[in-house]
């Protein structure tokens, strides 16, 4: 974590600035939330500076990632290479926990990885503000490091549940796709990230994705008579677009890929 506060605090702003990008699609760029384009018309503003890029296959994405601390791509790249080999023990987990087998998730379902760094400054007035408004990730999986200033916060049963950071504890949050490939056996968690006014906190989250063409429907092995399909296939780069226009709107997010809107959740 110490090279992204060393980023985030210490670097010079001229070296940050030809990171800055507002364009969505530019592989690696740094942006805060006040480009939003509607900060008149938001109930609640948003205070965080993030800085995203993708991270595998390491060779292929590194060129992209800021020059700058100089130790950035060695420490992040170490980093990455770990999370991602956790990310996989995992997913065999999953994928043998629920029967699909082990290496259900391997290749196109997790082909790519994108980190995302959060950076909250400390907030004069946190009642006015969030870090990251209430969402699910859209990803697979996400492996969060969420360094040691509280902020990160679960909803369960009607009511906000701090997470408390635990030294060299990561936390692993259930995506979207993971939630639709299990049939809704797994539930994606609703979560957002609160400020402080004493201190500023650093967040990072590897978030595990499939490739953009790859096709997301649940598996056939989950689904019999007692347990009927819940949603229809897509391509995961179309989850991507809807999940952009349906922000801050979690129940909203799946309604298009329900095949029971009855029955799914
Ligand atoms: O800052 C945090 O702890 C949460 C970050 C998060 O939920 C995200 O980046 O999707
Ligand atoms: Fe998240």
């Amino acid at each position: 974590m110490g090279v992204f506060k060393e980023f985030f605090e210490e670097l010079p702003a001229e070296d940050k600035a030809s990171l800055y990008s507002e364009d969505p699609n530019k592989s690696c760029r740094l942006f805060t939330s006040s480009s939003t384009g509607n900060y008149e018309g938001e109930d609640v503003h948003i205070w965080r500076d993030c800085l995203k890029h993708p991270c595998h296959p390491l060779e292929e994405c590194k060129h992209v990632w800021p020059q700058k601390p100089i130790r950035y791509g060695e420490l992040v790249g170490a980093c990455s290479t770990q999370v991602r080999e956790l990310a996989s023990n995992i997913l065999e987990l999953i994928g043998e926990g629920l029967g699909v087998g082990a290496g259900y998730f391997r290749d196109e379902l997790s082909q790519q990885m994108l980190l995302s760094v959060n950076y909250y400054p400390p907030c004069a007035e946190p009642s006015l503000t969030l870090g990251l408004p209430k969402h699910c990730d859209p990803n697979l999986i996400t492996i969060l490091l969420q360094g040691d200033v509280n902020g990160l916060q679960v909803f369960k049963d009607g009511e906000w549940i701090g997470v408390e950071p635990l030294p060299h504890a990561l936390v692993v949050n259930v995506g979207y796709q993971l939630q639709i490939i299990s049939n809704g056996k797994l539930k994606s968690a609703e979560h957002r990230a609160v400020t402080n006014s004493s201190e500023a906190r650093i967040s990072a989250g590897f978030f595990v994705m499939p490739s953009n063409d790859c096709l997301i429907e649940p598996a056939a092995a989950l689904i019999n008579a007692s347990n009927p399909q819940l949603y229809k296939g897509f391509q995961y780069k179309d989850f991507f677009l809807n999940f952009g226009t349906k922000l801050g709107k979690t129940e909203r997010v799946l309604d298009r890929f329900k095949l029971q809107a009855r029955l799914a959740s």
